[in-house]
């Protein structure tokens, strides 16, 4: 039984990075990904970078067969480049195999040359999330139901497509095939879109969306999934009525689970959460010594981002002064890529109501900000929640072109305790987005 310093699975932004910085720091590591395709994770082959690229393709007017073969460039140079930053150090060593547990402390990896029983000082758990496909009639059988993945692996633009789900992916591909030229339906059992933003916001994006033709039905529950001679046929309840569609495709967008599929934990004393999830301390350790979880798998909040700061807390731990943990991660946003993109952080005005805080709300519409006129897209508004005595933020919703920039200069600022007035009297260059912060805070 060969045995190693350190072993991970999973080749997420979490296990690359970590195998990276244990390898150079001269620790032994191996890093075991059962699928060639997505060395470099789900990330980079298959979800953010990819679908920004063809969200950008798809505003700039690409055509969307062209719009593929650009992604699939791009793909496949981030994973070669991202295979060749772990393969090529010294002290790691990247294996092409599936790999389960046996018991706490042995690992068993399957590839074509057979079976291999290894151990290791440490072993961490870095497989990320998998679709939730809900148990609908007929959902398995149809040749027309797509998760995200082998959505974008479509070569022909379907012209009719339903979306089930209004959360992140539902959203970003509704708008992304919206302008592709697709006719979309986006089916969703909730009562709106994005309920974590500040409600006129989600209100003003969700106008925006069905001003460019996406149709949205919400409080919707998919019953039965047909294929025939059009497509496939999707038939719903809405209030106690069935109405059935006919698309050429039905985007299953229904939210991912912690990804243990393969793992055989059963055969382990590691505890899970009653969502699948590996459950971990503060420090991602899970409850068997020397084996650790990060990334989507351990049920937090499934962003690259958040993975990569997985990867701090344990690199810490290994290799720092042990201070970093769960409970002191900074401050950090989100963003739903729309036309354009809405991105928030901290709290919004409810919630900062419900706490009993002493605080004051600016708003400002987009339209008022010379680049957004500039870009040519000046939909959408900020809006920010003051702490009323220190005139700190307390929280921001900004949806407007460059958002995703913008949130991040606020996340600073919040996280470093700089008051929005600081913000406000900023000398920023022009035209840009950041400069609206002169305005959104103008009145403090
Ligand atoms: C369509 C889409 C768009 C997204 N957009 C964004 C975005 O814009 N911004 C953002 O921050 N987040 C986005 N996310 C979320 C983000 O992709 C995930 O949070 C992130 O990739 C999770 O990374 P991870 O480190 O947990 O592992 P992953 O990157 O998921 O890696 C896990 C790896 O483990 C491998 N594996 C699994 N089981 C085994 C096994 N038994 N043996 C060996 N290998 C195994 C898998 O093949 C995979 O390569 C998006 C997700 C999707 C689906
Ligand atoms: N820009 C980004 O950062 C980004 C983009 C895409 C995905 N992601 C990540 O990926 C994760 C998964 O995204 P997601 O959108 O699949 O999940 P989600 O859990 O965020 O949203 C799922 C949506 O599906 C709806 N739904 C659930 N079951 C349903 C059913 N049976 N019928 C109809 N509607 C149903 C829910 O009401 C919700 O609107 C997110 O948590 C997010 O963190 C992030």
């Amino acid at each position: 039984m060969k045995h190693f310093e350190n072993i991970i699975i999973g080749f997420g932004k979490a296990g690359k990075t970590l195998a990276g910085s244990l390898a150079q720091h001269g620790h032994e590591v191996l890093l075991i990904e059962k699928d060639e395709q997505m060395y470099g994770g789900t990330c980079i082959n298959v979800a953010c970078l990819p679908t920004k690229n063809m969200i950008i393709n798809a505003q700039r007017g690409v055509k969307y067969d062209q719009a593929i073969g650009i992604k699939n460039q791009l793909t496949t140079k981030l994973r070669n480049k991202n295979y060749h930053k772990v393969a090529d150090l010294d002290a790691a060593t990247v294996l092409n195999a599936d790999a389960e547990f046996l018991d706490d402390q042995t690992i068993q990896v399957t590839d074509d040359s057979g079976k291999e029983q290894l151990t290791a000082d440490r072993i961490f758990i870095n497989t990320g999330a998998t679709p939730i496909i809900p148990a609908i009639e007929g959902i398995h059988a149809s040749k027309h139901v797509f998760a995200s993945r082998e959505m974008l692996d479509q070569h022909q633009l379907n012209q009719k497509l339903v979306i089930l789900g209004s959360g992140p992916i539902g959203l970003e591909f509704a708008s992304m095939y919206a302008q592709f030229g697709s006719q979309v339906h986006v089916l969703s059992s909730g009562a709106g879109i994005l309920p974590q933003n500040e409600p006129e916001v989600a209100q003003m994006a969700l106008a925006d969306m069905q001003a460019d033709g996406i149709d949205f039905t919400f409080g919707a529950k998919l019953v039965k999934v047909a294929d025939v001679d059009q497509g496939v046929a999707l038939t719903y309840l809405k209030d106690g009525t069935k109405q059935t569609i006919i698309a050429d495709a039905l985007l299953v967008a229904t939210g991912r689970r912690a990804n243990i599929d393969d793992l055989h934990l059963d055969r382990t004393t590691i505890q899970l959460g009653d969502r699948g999830e590996i459950l971990v301390d503060d420090q991602l350790k899970t409850n068997v010594a020397n084996i650790w979880a990060l990334g989507d798998v351990n049920g937090g909040p499934q962003f690259t981002y958040v993975s990569l700061d997985d990867f701090r807390i344990v690199n810490n731990q290994l290799l720092g002064d042990q201070t970093r943990t769960l409970a002191n991660r900074p401050i950090y946003p989100r963003t739903t890529f729309l036309h354009p993109a809405l991105s928030s952080i901290g709290l919004t005005e409810k919630q900062a109501q419900t706490q009993g805080l002493n605080y004051q709300v600016v708003t400002m519409a987009t339209a008022g900000v010379p680049k957004a006129n500039v870009i040519g897209n000046p939909r959408g508004m900020y809006k920010a929640v003051i702490d009323h005595d220190t005139k700190e933020i307390l929280g921001m919703t900004i949806y407007a072109e460059e958002a995703y920039e913008t949130i991040n200069l606020i996340a600073l600022a919040m996280q470093q305790h700089v008051p929005a007035t600081v913000l406000r009297d900023q000398i920023y260059s022009h035209p840009t987005m950041t400069e609206a912060l002169n305005d959104v805070f103008a009145s403090l």
